[in-house]
């Protein structure tokens, strides 16, 4: 079988991304995704995303880790498959689609994505951390030299240690100023660090807001993969009109035979 795929990124985080419109892709193919997320022996991604027909909304995103399996939100793939969608000519510089955890509204500026995330009704404080779910499940814990950190040793600890099986995704976080901050994310169904997640940034952004490390709406963070802006309102503990912002490029395309 031959298959055309289109490579993303967002933020150093990266897809191969599929227009599976009529449907042809056998997505119950664990280890076909697997193989083409593998940067050996496959294209090379921290997961694979289907661009599919969706009967109210103008696309269907599915998305699947590195791992094969069908994971939760993802912020980055969903900010790529918005640039996709736009470049195929499905939409115009403004989008609703479908996704696991629901509708999302999207704005396209240039190479820009703005894509509006759920709501966030809990975020879970403890001594050390945060826990909450912005579309997938992420830990928020604030770290001294985040640059020296062992992500991937400390992220896995966590992922396994406290979440067990289904495990979270884990990010690790520096202030920088009143409104900035450092994030490194260790991602589930990747397991190892990431250069940036989508998801993880908002729910940094909005721990850090909940346990007043930042007063401010618009919460800016800096990943190793680029720059992502988050904002959002607030009242009480809910979070509503969340909106994650940035980059989504498309990098090459190809066909694999598999
Ligand atoms: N990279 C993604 C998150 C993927 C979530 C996935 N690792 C899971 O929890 O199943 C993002 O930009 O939001």
């Amino acid at each position: 079988m031959e298959l055309q795929f289109f490579k993303y990124q967002g933020t150093g985080n990266d897809f191969v991304i599929i227009d599976n419109r009529q449907g042809r892709f056998p997505k119950n193919d664990t280890q076909l995704v697997a193989h083409l997320c593998d940067r050996r022996f496959g294209v090379g991604a921290d997961g694979l995303i289907l661009l599919e027909n969706d009967p109210s909304t103008d696309f269907k995103m599915v998305y699947f880790n590195a791992d094969g399996a069908e994971g939760s939100m993802c912020g980055n793939g969903g900010r790529c498959l918005v640039a996709f969608a736009h470049f195929l000519g499905v939409i115009g510089n403004e989008t609703t689609f479908n996704a696991v955890d629901g509708l999302h509204h999207a704005t396209i500026d240039g190479d820009m994505v703005k894509l509006k995330m759920v709501d966030v009704a809990e975020v879970r404080e403890k001594p050390n951390y945060s826990f909450l779910d912005t579309g997938s499940p992420h830990h928020v814990q604030l770290v001294e030299d985040l640059e020296h950190f062992n992500v991937p040793k400390e992220g896995a600890k966590l992922r396994y240690g406290i979440y067990g099986k289904p495990g979270s995704n884990i990010n690790f976080v520096e202030q920088s100023t009143d409104d900035t901050f450092q994030v490194r994310t260790y991602e589930r169904g990747v397991e190892n660090e990431t250069l940036s997640c989508g998801t993880g940034v908002t729910a940094v952004a909005i721990a850090m807001h909940q346990s007043g490390k930042t007063e401010s709406k618009v919460v800016k963070v800096k990943t190793p993969g680029g720059n992502l802006t988050i904002s959002f309102e607030q009242q009480d503990d809910a979070y509503t009109n969340v909106f994650l912002q940035g980059p989504a490029i498309q990098v090459f395309k190809g066909v694999i035979s598999c």
